[in-house]
């Protein structure tokens, strides 16, 4: 095919890459609510009878009282709650001590498309996948008060992220900042909240639950917001789909791929696009692959879990009719090659003698072309973007030397999409 080359490939290759730029990993803004949604009742011990607040017009005093009615802060350090001024500085409410009117069903079905993917227009993708959100917390911010540097905590496997809701209380300071993948963000809510004029609104920011993030300090003023825990969830049933708005990045991600595809030079035999995850997810720790067969739920059972840019990649891919799996990237110096397994691999019984490790290896996953100089056999495997070390895996196996000890490999995981070759599929 005329001005189909090589060349053309890595072009290709790159608009892929641009297209996984533009994403951020939170999504924020204003949520106009109705006059009696910011009113909550809250529990003072020793009274029977609950307090009532406006959190739409709330005086001082009424702020005073409720951050005198929160317990203090803690957080969380390895399973453990800790209690550390120099660290977390608030005042906190569990969600059986208050209540409130506020549903969260509108704001969410507003976040929802960001945080699974998918503002935008026209065209529409067919998914299963929902968001879930639990309340957590009551939180109160009064002068001097702040939350350092911390990720939440995840609260099962299928968390995904984070909302705060921060209520139209008088404060200043308080801005919630953002880091991921080495960028920064700031989400100053007090600014946005003084600058709404009419109905009562809301600031709202969720994240992903690997973003780092940071409540400054107030200055003045009580800053209160409300915090829930947002669950991936799927329509079990598989018929019951979502139709949803496919976003600007995952249209030029389509486009590049389908570019790809069309390309005769670009794996004429088939293989593999690969992407260095975004985003950290909960891998299994057991081995769960033995002799090629997998137990449990295994990194299968991780896909529906992607986020962000991750999530982008297998939504648009298998839009287009590409299979996406999660595998583990081994490179150990003792293997001698790469090695691109289905999962965890489980190397405790192999005794490393002779090669023993290469060849058991090479049985449960799939050699990767190119890693060995002296044999070109393999699968070819296409880098988008680099392998990140966000979600390692390790493995032993026992090895010789003068005496015997214990060997390591280890592993990243890492998305893959699987092309077929020239004529094939999707590509015939
Ligand atoms: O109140 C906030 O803005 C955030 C609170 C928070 O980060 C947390 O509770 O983990
Ligand atoms: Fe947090």
């Amino acid at each position: 095919m005329a001005g189909s080359s090589n060349d053309d490939v890595q072009i290709q290759i790159d608009a892929l890459c641009t297209a996984l730029t533009t994403g951020v990993p939170y999504t924020s803004g204003l949520h106009t609510v109705k006059h009696d949604d910011l009113v909550v009742y809250y529990e003072l011990e020793g009274e029977t009878r609950p307090c009532r607040i406006d959190l739409s017009k709330a005086s001082d005093a009424e702020l005073v009282a409720l951050n005198a009615a929160c317990q203090q802060a803690t957080f969380g350090v390895g399973g453990n709650d800790v209690l550390d001024e120099n660290y977390r500085k608030a005042g906190k409410m569990d969600v059986q001590n208050f209540s409130l009117r506020f549903d969260v069903a509108a704001l969410l079905e507003k976040v929802s498309p960001e945080i699974l993917h998918g503002r935008g227009h026209n065209k529409v993708i067919e998914e299963n996948k929902f968001l879930r959100a639990e309340m957590y917390k009551l939180n109160v911010y009064g002068p001097g008060s702040f939350f350092k540097a911390h990720k939440d905590t995840p609260r099962g496997e299928d968390m995904i992220g984070s909302l705060v809701v921060v209520f139209p209380t008088n404060h200043e300071g308080g801005a919630l900042t953002l880091e991921h993948g080495g960028k920064n963000w700031v989400f100053d809510s007090a600014a946005e909240l003084s600058a709404v004029s009419e109905s009562p609104s809301i600031a709202y920011i969720a994240f992903y639950s690997d973003v780092t993030h940071t409540v400054e300090t107030v200055n003045a003023g009580y800053r209160v917001t409300l915090t829930y825990n947002l669950f991936v969830a799927s329509r079990n049933d598989g018929i019951d789909t979502i139709q949803r708005n496919i976003s600007e990045p995952e249209r030029a991600f389509e486009k590049g791929l389908r570019a790809l595809l069309a390309n005769p030079s670009f794996l004429p035999s088939g293989g593999f696009l690969a992407f260095g995850l975004a985003h950290q997810y909960p891998i299994p720790v057991k081995p769960l692959l033995r002799a090629g067969r997998l137990r449990g739920r295994g990194l299968p059972g991780i896909l529906p879990l992607l986020k962000g840019n991750d999530a982008l990649i297998r939504a648009i891919s298998e839009h287009v009719g590409l299979e996406t799996q999660l595998k583990v990237h081994y490179i150990t110096d003792q293997i001698g090659r790469d090695i691109l397994a289905d999962d965890v691999i489980q190397t405790g019984h192999i005794v490393e003698d002779q090669g023993e490790l290469q060849d058991q290896l090479e049985e449960l996953g799939e050699p990767v072309h190119g890693s060995d100089d002296d044999d070109p056999a393999g699968v070819v495997v296409v880098w988008v973007t680099e392998l990140t070390e966000l979600n390692p895996v390790e493995a032993t196996y026992v090895a010789y030397g003068n005496e015997a000890s214990t060997g390591h490999i280890y592993g990243d995981v890492a998305l893959f999409v699987e092309i077929p070759e020239v004529g094939e599929g999707i590509r015939a």
